[in-house]
């Protein structure tokens, strides 16, 4: 299928979602199959766009399940906590996501789970039944603790299926910010979340989030109770997981980064994004450098 043929069925599907009355909606698996999984792993994200951080987010999570054949939810929300919806409308966005996906599958295919089997020399490929199941759906919510329970009550998932949602540092700081939880202003709302669901925190060390320690100390205040006037559970930090990200000779790899290297430096993409997205971005003018490009839907 064509990127513009893509864009476009992904709008009308779109259409369909937002004129409904449902809160979320799998819009499509890849590839198609109904079969049931028992852990959920879902990568919320505007996707403005999918970047190679993202794909490492998502196949560490992946690899690192003993479960045969684990489900991933790519998740678009049509409303943003903070963030205003442009530059990329959302059909782009869900198109990148389409692409994003099977750039996903192919890199799995290919990369051992453990770096010693890396190490081994021998070539390796997944056989494709093997490879995760991947969803592309959208929700109108923006906080995690709604996210969730409209996954739950989608009727798309069996009723009991865990979801582990796969965040970066920055958003677990903003998952814990009362500011968020109107009319109390406390972390009560977190309660049905985590006593059900995960969270899988990739550290983001040296940007305004802080170091790696910094990062670490989070948990650890957490499980001290420092956060129990606000209405922390110390029995949280069992449900929530830190692990690497970027070691510190990486470079920062953003979706901001990567909106401007198309623009200043185009050759940046190359390791900012995976191959199927670059190619979209660089040829469906997802993001005109007059900064135009609304969420048109
Ligand atoms: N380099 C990274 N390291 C760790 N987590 C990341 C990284 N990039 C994105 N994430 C996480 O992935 C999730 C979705 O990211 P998001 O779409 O906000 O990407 P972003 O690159 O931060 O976007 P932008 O640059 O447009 O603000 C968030 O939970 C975010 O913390
Ligand atoms: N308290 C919360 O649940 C909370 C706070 C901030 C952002 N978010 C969500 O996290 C996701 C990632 O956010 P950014 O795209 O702003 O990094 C978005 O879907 C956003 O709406 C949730």
């Amino acid at each position: 299928m064509s990127f513009q043929n893509l864009r476009t069925q992904y709008s009308t599907l779109l259409k369909q979602f937002l004129k409904s009355t449902k809160e979320f909606d799998v819009l499509t698996t890849i590839p198609p199959d109904h079969s049931a999984s028992e852990t959920l792993y879902v990568l919320d994200s505007s996707f403005n766009p999918p970047t190679l951080a993202h794909l490492r987010i998502a196949s560490t999570a992946l690899q690192s399940t003993p479960k045969p054949r684990p489900r991933l939810l790519l998740l678009l929300a049509t409303q943003n906590a903070d963030k205003p919806s442009k530059p990329a409308s959302f059909e782009d966005r869900l198109a990148m996501m389409e692409l994003f996906a099977r750039d996903l599958r192919t890199h799995l295919a290919i990369t051992p789970a453990s770096t010693n089997a890396a190490a081994s020399g021998l070539e390796y490929e997944l056989p494709v039944e093997a490879l995760p199941l991947i969803d592309i759906g959208v929700t109108k919510k923006p906080y995690f603790v709604d996210k969730a329970a409209a996954i739950e009550s989608s009727g798309r998932y069996p009723g009991a299926l865990e979801q582990v949602h796969l965040t970066g540092f920055d958003t677990l700081v903003r998952i814990f910010d009362t500011k968020y939880y109107p009319p109390h202003h406390t972390l009560a709302p977190l309660v049905p979340f985590l006593e059900k669901h995960r969270l899988r925190v990739t550290m983001r060390p040296g940007d305004a989030w802080g170091e790696r320690e910094e990062q670490v100390a989070f948990l650890e205040a957490l499980a001290r109770g420092d956060r129990d006037a606000e209405g922390a559970r110390r029995e949280w930090v069992q449900r929530i997981q830190l692990v690497e990200g970027r070691k510190p000779t990486d470079p920062h790899v953003s979706s901001t980064r990567a909106r401007e290297a198309l623009h200043s430096a185009p050759k940046d993409l190359d390791w900012l994004v995976p191959d199927l997205v670059k190619q979209y971005i660089l040829s469906e003018r997802a993001y005109p450098s007059d900064g135009a490009g609304t969420a048109k839907v």
